[in-house]
């Protein structure tokens, strides 16, 4: 079959694909965005994505959060946040919250936050497009994109859509993790998206008597999974009831952030 002249539909091999990427508002200013991928749900995604611009804020950039996780929003919940979006003639206005994190989330356009999001797969790729060009990102260090799980369609959407500069592979500790984080690595490989390295989540539980590290999902295999792949890990973090509340009290910026983020952080601050 010849060229259709779309490349987004079209499997002929006719030499460079066109660019998919969408132009960003002609207000926006966005100097590095990240996207936050795993292979499966529950992994603690969200919450990653949320520390991570809440951890940049804290080292004096400005973080923005775009919320592609578009049927399982969760991040405006954790910084409090909820209420219609304003917008003027050029764009939608991001909410932006105590300490300064601009961000984007389909709950700010459902008349209920428990309202489902019931939407076709062009609809729900087409609402994260907007969330880049509708709406007007000032001035912005850091983008981190939260990604719904998987290697579906909307993380190729973002893949192709926005110019992402790297991403972030969250896993957890157990028998699947090599095939989960070989999956999202060679998806980001042949986009051509810089794998910037690997977060495990419940890694440990720190015993409040001797400060030990329990591995409760049992012994971590993360480093040498992300040696198979050539991708470093950026940290190894805690299972901490604390950042759960923190979460469920929308106040994840007050909280005591797990120290291994800061290898995460310091890697992103190389990027600027
Ligand atoms: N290290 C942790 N310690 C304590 N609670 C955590 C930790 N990581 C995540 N959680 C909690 O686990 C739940 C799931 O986390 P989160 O929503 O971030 O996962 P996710 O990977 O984004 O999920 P989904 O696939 O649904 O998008 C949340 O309630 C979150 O607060």
């Amino acid at each position: 079959m010849g060229c259709s002249h779309n490349c987004e539909s079209c499997s002929s091999n006719c030499g460079e694909p066109k660019s998919l990427q969408v132009a960003p508002n002609k207000l926006s200013t966005v100097r590095k965005v990240i996207g936050v991928v795993s292979g499966k749900g529950g992994v603690g995604k969200s919450l990653v994505t949320s520390m991570l611009a809440v951890s940049m804020t804290r080292r004096g950039y400005h973080s923005a959060i775009l919320d592609a996780d578009i049927t399982g929003p969760s991040i405006p919940k954790a910084f409090g946040l909820s209420g219609e979006l304003e917008g003027c003639e050029e764009g939608i206005y991001p909410k932006t919250s105590s300490t300064g994190i601009d961000m984007i989330s389909i709950n700010f356009l459902l008349p209920h936050a428990d309202d489902p999001v019931i939407y076709r797969g062009p609809i729900i790729a087409e609402t994260v497009k907007q969330f880049w060009s509708d709406v007007i990102w000032q001035d912005v260090d850091f983008m981190f994109v939260d990604m719904p799980p998987g290697t579906g369609d909307v993380p190729l959407t973002v893949f192709q859509s926005l110019p992402i500069d790297g991403i972030i592979v969250m896993t957890s500790p157990q028998d699947l993790v090599s095939m989960i984080v070989g999956k999202a690595v060679k998806m980001a490989q042949m986009m051509n998206i810089p794998v910037l390295g690997v977060i495990e989540n419940y890694s440990y539980i720190e015993c409040p008597d001797c400060g030990g590290h329990i591995e409760v999902f049992g012994k971590s295999r993360v480093e040498e999974v992300a040696a198979q792949y050539g991708v470093p890990v950026l940290a190894k973090l805690p299972i901490d009831p604390k950042l759960a509340e923190a979460v469920d009290a929308g106040c994840i910026e007050d909280a005591k952030l797990p120290e291994s983020l800061q290898g995460a952080t310091a890697m992103l601050e190389k990027l600027l």
